[in-house]
């Protein structure tokens, strides 16, 4: 496999209060992965991980962030490439979310909503990252 590309794509998990920030794109997913997905995109040649994401979801959803942590890895491979994803649990600084001409909606999902938005996957992929944020909120907030 001497001429196999990669593409490697970071995704936010953003959360604002208890919620998960969903994009709908404009086509489904080539993977039948659905229309709802998590904002992101690939790197650009030079770039970091993190600055990949901070460019794409301004890009993408207008918001700046502040990137908490890598959250899951996940992989596709097609017939002549291979993608790599990184997903980092984020907060917006702000909540004010422009699209760009890659979707046509955006929601702010309880876990219940995104469940039944988000293809399975990728639903398997955040749980237990958004669980982990919001108990430790929560827990911050009896303190
Ligand atoms: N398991 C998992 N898969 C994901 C997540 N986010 C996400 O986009 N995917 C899938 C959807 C796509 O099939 C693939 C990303 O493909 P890609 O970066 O090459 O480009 P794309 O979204 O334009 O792909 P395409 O579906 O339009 O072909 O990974 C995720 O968080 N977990």
């Amino acid at each position: 496999m001497e001429n196999v590309r990669f593409h490697i794509t970071v995704k936010g998990i953003v959360v604002l209060n208890n919620k998960i920030l969903l994009m709908k794109r404009i086509h489904p997913s080539s993977d039948g992965l659905g229309y709802w997905e998590l904002p992101g995109g690939g790197l650009e040649y030079g770039e970091t991980p993190n600055q990949a994401l901070i460019r794409e979801l301004k890009e993408e959803t207008g918001l700046d962030i502040i990137i908490l942590k890598p959250a899951y890895t996940f992989t596709k491979v097609r017939e002549d490439y291979q993608t790599v994803g990184i997903g980092f649990l984020c907060i917006p600084k702000n909540d004010c979310v422009h699209l760009s001409n890659e979707h046509i909606d955006y929601l702010f999902a309880s876990l219940e909503k995104a469940k039944e938005l988000l293809d399975n996957e990728i639903f398997n992929d955040i749980i237990c990252t958004v669980e982990e944020y919001n108990h430790i909120l929560s827990n911050s907030k009896k303190l």
